[in-house]
């Protein structure tokens, strides 16, 4: 969910909205609304390399899936000025996290994994996702010193 106020009166998909409101977007709606994305509940990350059809009167194809605020109909980081100045760090970040501890660990989950979410600001899970992480080498630094183990 993203905030805005806003300035002057305006029409928004038909509704008039006065000015000085505070208005709620639901982005979490947005990116499951199965009139932009087939399955939207199905957990298959690949859909963001296949073109999607968006548009409702004059539907158009894009062969990719902005997520920095111009695609509106998956906005990760929210868009235009309040838009998340994290944006860059947190893709770095989020991509050699997730490297490094493939690269160190071997997971093993206990249950089988349950996507369903419970409310919240980051969408957590209903079900916590309870993991045993097994090293996979001797010592994770060792891998600085030989990169070819
Ligand atoms: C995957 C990670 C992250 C996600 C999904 C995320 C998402 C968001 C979203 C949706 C907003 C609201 C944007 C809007 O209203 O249009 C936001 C705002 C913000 N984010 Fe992030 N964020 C992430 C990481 C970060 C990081 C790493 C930082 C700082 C280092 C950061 C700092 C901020 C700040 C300061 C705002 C408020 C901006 C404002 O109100 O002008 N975020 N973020």
């Amino acid at each position: 969910m993203i905030s805005r106020k806003s300035v002057n009166e305006c029409i928004v998909a038909g509704h008039t909205i006065p000015p000085n409101t505070l208005l709620f977007v639901n982005i979490w709606s947005i990116g499951r609304n199965p009139k932009y994305w087939e399955n939207p509940l199905e957990f298959r990350p690949k859909r963001f390399l296949e073109p999607i059809k968006t548009g409702d009167d004059d539907p158009i194809t894009r062969n990719f899936i902005d997520v920095k605020g111009q695609h509106f109909e998956f906005l990760p980081f929210g868009s235009g000025r309040r838009g998340c100045p994290g944006m860059v760090l947190a893709m770095q970040e989020l991509l050699a996290v997730v490297a490094v501890m493939m690269q160190c660990f071997d997971f093993e989950t206990t249950k089988s994994v349950d996507m369903a979410e419970r409310p919240g600001l980051t969408s957590p899970r209903a079900t916590d996702l309870i993991c045993r992480l097994k090293l996979r080498m001797d010592h994770p630094l060792k891998m600085l010193h030989n990169p070819q183990d």
